[in-house]
This record gives C-alpha cells, structure tokens and sequence, in this order.
C-alpha cells in the first residue's frame, strides 16, 4: 500500500487501518497539506483501497493525450484546463495561463485546480475524466476550511491582536520590537504583510490568507523567550503543524512575479521584502518540510532562491526542497557568519541583494569541477561541527562514538532473538524524531498499533495504561511529530517498499526510515543460497537509496543462529559480508543472560565509517518506560574497543579519538561491571 500514516496514536492508527479515520474533531482530515481548499469528494471512489503502483510522468503525459487533454510542461507539475470549473468561471478564456487552472504534480500525479480549489489524486483525476463518480461538475465539492473550532479561535485570536504600530503603550510596542529583532523592521512593512501583535500572550500574529488575499485560514503566533544572551521562538500554529501548510506572504504576490527568496522565517521574509523589494514567500514549517500541495503556488517563478539560515541543516533542506522545485530554477545561498538569517542580516547592516547575488546555482551538471564545488566545500568546512550530524538527546555514548546521525547513511542493527531491538531502536529513532528528523517506520513484524504503544510510552517516559486521564495530552503532542509509518505487514516486495520510502521521502521529507527488519523482504527462498543472494540484493537497494536520497535508512536484520553463550560479531549478521560492507554504521546489540541480570543489554558500535570509533556501553532497561536510555544520573561508562585483543578503558569525558579502526571488532566484550566506575 501507498499509505503513509502521520502521527501514531494508536486510536489513529487502528481507524486508519479499517480506512476510517477521521480528524480530531470528526472531519476527514487532510492528509495532503497546502492552502484551503475545496476538496474532492471521495466517496465518489470505489477503488481507494487497492495499492497504488508509482506513477511516472511519461504516464501521466501519454493519459492526458489519449484522452484529448491539452497540457503544458511546468518545473514540477503539468498544467491542463480544469474539469472542475465551469467555462464562465474561467474568465480570459484567451489567456492560456488562466484557463489551464488545473496543477498536476508531476510526480505523484495529485491535482488542485486554482480556481474552485478543488484538489484530489491522480486517481480522483481519472476517475473524473472517465465519467466514474464524476460528482464534480455536478456540484459535489465539500469546501475545506480549518474545522469550526480552529475557525473561532483564529477569528477570536486575530480580533484580539493589533498591529504593532498601534500599540496605546509606545514602551511595550519597542519592547516587542527589540523581543523580534525587529527594530529595522517598518510599521509599513508589517502593514504590508498584515503582521499583527497578541498583548496577552506577547507573540506576533502572522495570518494565513487564502489565496487571492480574502479569508483568514489560519495563524502562526510566535512567541519570543530570553535565554541568557540569546532568545529562543516558539511557534504555534492554528490549525495544528500537521495541517498548517501555507505560503506566508502570497496575497503579495503579483501573477507576473518571475522571481522569488523563500525563507524559513516570516521574519526573514520581511526583512528581505524590506531590504530587497523582491517578492518573498516564508515556507509553513521552516526546514523540515516543503509539502508538494505547495507546488503549484510556486510554478510561475523562472528562479527560486533559497535563504533558509545560517546552518548546514539549512543548507541540506534548500538542497532538498529545490529537487523538487527543479534544481535548474533554483540558487542557494550559503550559510555561513557572513551570510546569516535575512533578518541579521539585515540588523547587522549587511547588504541583503549582495547576499542574494552570492546565491550557488543548486545544479550541478554530471561532472563538475572543484571550482563548481568549492563554496560547498567551504560551507560544509564552516560548519564543521554540524557535519557530524543530529546528536541524540538521550544516548550521549552514542554520541561519543557515531558523533551523530548523519543523512544518507546506512546503519545495520543486529542483536539476539528477542534481545529487545525494536524495543531499543524505537527509542533511538523517536530521540531524532522529536529533534525534527522526519521518519518513516517499516515495522513488518510487530503491528503499528503495538509500535506506536511502545513509541509513546517511551515518548512520556511512563506507562499510560496507569494514567489514562493524561492519555489525550501525550497523544496531541506525539502527533505533532514528523513521524510516518508503512502499513505494510508480513513478507513484502522490495520494490514496493523502496516505492513507498520514495514517495515518503517526495511527499513529506522523511531523512531517516527504519525497516525492522529485513528478513521480511527475503520472500520463501527456501535454499540458503538464494536468501542470502536476496539478501545482498535487498541491502543493495536500501544502500542505494540512502544515498540516492540523502536519507538515512536504520536496517534491523537477525543474526545467524549461534550459540547462545557466545557474543555477537559483525561477521554473525545473518547472510554474506554485504551488509556489514554497505553499512556506514553497524550496531550490535549485546545480551549477556549468563553473566548480568535480566535486562541488562550492551550497545556495541562494531563500525563506524565517519570517524572509525568503536566502541560499547551498557544499557539499562527501565520496564515500566520501555526505555534504554539512561537516567540523567547514572554515569554511564564507556569503553573503546582497541583491537580484537580486547577493550580499553576510556573515560566518557575525553575527547580524543579512539584507536579503533573502522572495522575492528572484538570477539568477546569484557563486562563493563569489571571497570573501574567513572570517577571523574
Ligand atoms: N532489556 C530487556 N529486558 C527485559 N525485557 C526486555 C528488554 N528489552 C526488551 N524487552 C521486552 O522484550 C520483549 C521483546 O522485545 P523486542 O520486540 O524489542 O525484541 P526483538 O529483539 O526486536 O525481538 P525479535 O527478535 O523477535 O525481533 C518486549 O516485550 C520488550 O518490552
């Protein structure tokens, strides 16, 4: 199944197995972000439920000419007059642009029509153009506004808010200023943009219109908090993250603008409108994602430039996001100090359009020269710490080994028969989550329910059964993670699964996807060759797809039957040396029943392609949380793996590197009770 499932309360999940699941607050809820809209009815269609198979634009093309349909050839989507307007409403019949209102993305083939907003599949289109449940020109278009609630609130919210310019107390509107940052800012420019102040709550208020300027959608309100020198926002956003997916600043975009900056900030676009008088659009959720419904609204620019920040993860979002765009469009501007926010740059008296001249095309033709390369090359230098990759907030010996999570890695995990590796590897990939790395769980094995089950309970570091009362308020704030999950089950098809990691990737910038585990791709080869050639091949493609993607994918895979008393090596991964081989990381997790106590794991990090550091630490299983991760007290020990010879103690505060090579690996690991506690 094509299926993807945001967010995993588990109620969710089981109403969306059945195909029922609705909103929070009983409407359908739209798994496609982008602006309001009306929304294609799908009850239309019978045949929502059948696994979709990818479609490809040749298909696409050759189905619009089969079936008569003229269509233009955009950067990302194909424009074609829309079967959801009537002919009157179209009013320049004579202008190409206006009358093909219909954007079709060209890569997944979903639609919106731009003038009645109506917006579906690509099976939704065919449905349409084959007279099958063509319910829209009959009138049967639900209009989709945020749900009633949000609707009051944000009217509410927006009627209590003023513009800062007319705040009665001139000390509390500079005092907001300074807050924001925005004492270069002009009231004519936050008049411009509609910006707005909520006293109550100290935030700015950044509307989001519906296109053409009339109705307010939706808010952003950001609130601003002192942190020693520095200050820290905090967004909010009606209706919910999830479903907030707009372009701020579009009503200010005219249909001959050719040109647009897209920032990760509304801030920074009002800087930038300011200083540079270039049309400006803010993406929704900054960094993480630029949702493909966003599109369409996109397609008239000849050149898109990207200044998202000032930081390596800024730089590898633009990289991104303007794949998808079309690369050829699109320029970059680097992060670095003399390149920072638009907005500090702005307050620094840095030149804004000198910045933007300095802009790196995001495309590089098939063979490049260093000269090509040399600004990137320097930006990943400038940022040097942040190559490292994302740190995990709750496995600091992680960190001291791997040094971080790194798109575009493979990662192979292993461990013992029921040793706990989903249970552990959850945790691990639901520390990045919360850290904004968006992520796609393949769990074949155990059902998503049970997953999500053991996520939460690990995410409020606590057995909700025993608390049901508080069930509501983790489940909110769990759904507000990126996280997706495959509703795949049982023995799958690789390509099916790359297929739909593919599409996860396109549709909502997923960085790291698990798959537990990969004995569920092998299919019934019986003979032992043959699974092990699968095998090969298997870890082949998800290789190949990390890298293609720049995603991480975490492969869990089960190790060779062994005796029981023995440790595992990076040699007892099931199958050939492939795996171990393909894999930049490879973690082993470590159950020693016949010397330590039920519970007691180790971590091994047996490969370390960045920097070669190996190494084990011990993990604490806490039951009651499902947690591996130690207690903010506990010291954990740590310990480098010199040689095959055996383990040397090392304490967890040095920062040198540690002798392991890349491949090392030890037959036996000492028990960590025999060393020396940590006494610094
Ligand atoms: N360290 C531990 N001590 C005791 N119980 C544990 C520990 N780790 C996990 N468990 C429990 O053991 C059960 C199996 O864990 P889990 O499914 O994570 O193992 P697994 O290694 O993924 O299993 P499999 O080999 O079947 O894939 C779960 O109920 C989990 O809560």
């Amino acid at each position: 199944m094509w299926v993807l499932f945001r967010g995993a309360s588990p109620l969710r999940i089981l109403l969306s197995l059945r195909g029922e699941w609705m909103g929070r607050r009983g409407l359908p809820r739209s798994l496609v972000p982008g602006p309001p809209r009306r929304r294609y009815r799908k009850e239309a269609l019978p045949a929502l439920e059948v696994p979709v198979l990818p479609l490809t634009t040749t298909e696409i093309r050759q189905y619009l000419r089969t079936h008569g349909i003229p269509f233009q050839d955009g950067h990302s989507c194909l424009r074609a007059p829309s079967p959801f307007v009537e002919s009157s409403e179209v009013k320049d019949q004579t202008n190409t642009n206006a009358s093909f209102s219909l954007f079709i993305d060209k890569t997944t083939g979903r639609f919106l029509c731009m003038t009645s907003l109506a917006e579906g599949s690509w099976e939704d289109f065919q449905a349409s153009v084959e007279g099958r449940g063509d319910k829209a020109r009959e009138g049967i278009l639900l209009t989709e506004g945020p749900e009633a609630q949000d609707s009051e609130e944000i009217q509410r919210i927006w009627n209590r808010a003023v513009p800062l310019g007319e705040l009665p107390d001139p000390e509390e509107a500079q005092l907001a200023r300074v807050m924001f940052g925005l004492t270069k800012v002009t009231d004519d420019t936050l008049k411009r943009f509609s910006v707005r102040y909520l006293r109550p709550t100290r935030s700015l208020v950044f509307p989001w219109f519906s296109p053409g300027g009339l109705g307010l959608r939706g808010l952003k309100l950001l609130g601003a908090e002192g942190q020693g020198d520095r200050v820290r926002y905090v967004e909010t956003t009606i209706p919910r993250p999830g479903a907030f997916h707009n372009l701020f600043g579009l009503p200010l975009i005219s249909r001959r603008d050719v040109e647009v900056v897209l920032t990760s900030r509304e801030l920074d676009s009002l800087a930038l409108s300011q200083a540079t008088g270039l049309p400006t659009l803010a993406l929704p959720r900054g960094t993480v994602c630029l949702p493909p419904a966003l599109l369409p609204y996109l397609e008239q620019f000849r050149r898109i430039v990207f200044w998202l920040g000032d930081d390596l993860r800024s730089w590898e979002a633009a990289k991104l996001f303007a794949r998808k765009l079309n690369p050829k469009r699109c320029s970059l501007v680097r992060p670095g100090n003399q390149q920072p926010h638009p907005l500090e740059a702005l307050n620094q008296g840095l030149s804004l359009s000198r910045i933007l001249r300095t802009a790196l095309p995001a495309w590089h033709k098939s063979i490049v020269s260093f000269r090509q390369l040399r600004e990137e090359v320097l930006g990943e230098l400038s940022n040097v710490d942040q190559t490292a990759g994302i740190r995990w907030s709750r496995f600091p010996d992680l960190n001291r080994l791997l040094k971080g999570h790194r798109k575009g890695e493979l990662t192979v995990f292993t461990g013992p028969t029921g040793s706990g590796k989903t249970t552990f590897i959850s945790e691990y990939a639901l520390d990045l989550c919360t850290q904004g790395v968006n992520t796609l769980w393949g769990s074949f094995e155990i059902s998503n329910v049970r997953l999500a089950r053991v996520m939460l309970t690990q995410f409020a570091l606590g057995r909700l059964e025993e608390q049901l009362d508080k069930y509501e308020e983790w489940a909110d704030r769990f759904e507000d993670l990126p996280l997706y999950f495959m509703t795949f089950h049982g023995q799958q098809n690789i390509r099916s699964v790359i297929d739909t990691m593919q599409h996860a990737v396109y549709v909502y910038d997923v960085c790291h996807v698990v798959i537990d585990n990969l004995q569920f791709m092998m299919g019934h080869e019986q003979l032992s060759t043959d699974r092990i050639a699968a095998q090969d091949y298997i870890v082949g493609a998800f290789r190949k797809f990390a890298t293609d993607n720049s995603c991480h994918v975490t492969l869990v895979i089960h190790p060779r039957k062994e005796d029981d008393d023995k440790e595992l090596q990076t040699a007892s991964i099931f199958g050939s040396a492939k795996a171990s081989q393909e894999a930049d990381n490879v973690l082993i997790l470590q159950d020693r029943k016949l010397v330590t106590g039920p519970g007691k794991r180790y971590l091994q990090v047996s490969k370390n392609r960045f920097d070669g550091d190996v190494g084990v630490f011990s993990l604490e299983f806490n039951k009651s949380s499902l947690t591996f991760s130690v207690p903010p007290k506990s010291k954990a020990r740590l310990k480098k793996i010199k040689d095959d010879n055996g383990l040397v103690a090392k304490k967890p505060s040095s920062g040198k590197k540690g002798s392991g090579s890349q491949n090392s690996e030890t037959g036996s690991v000492q028990d960590p009770n025999s060393h020396q506690p940590d006494s610094s």
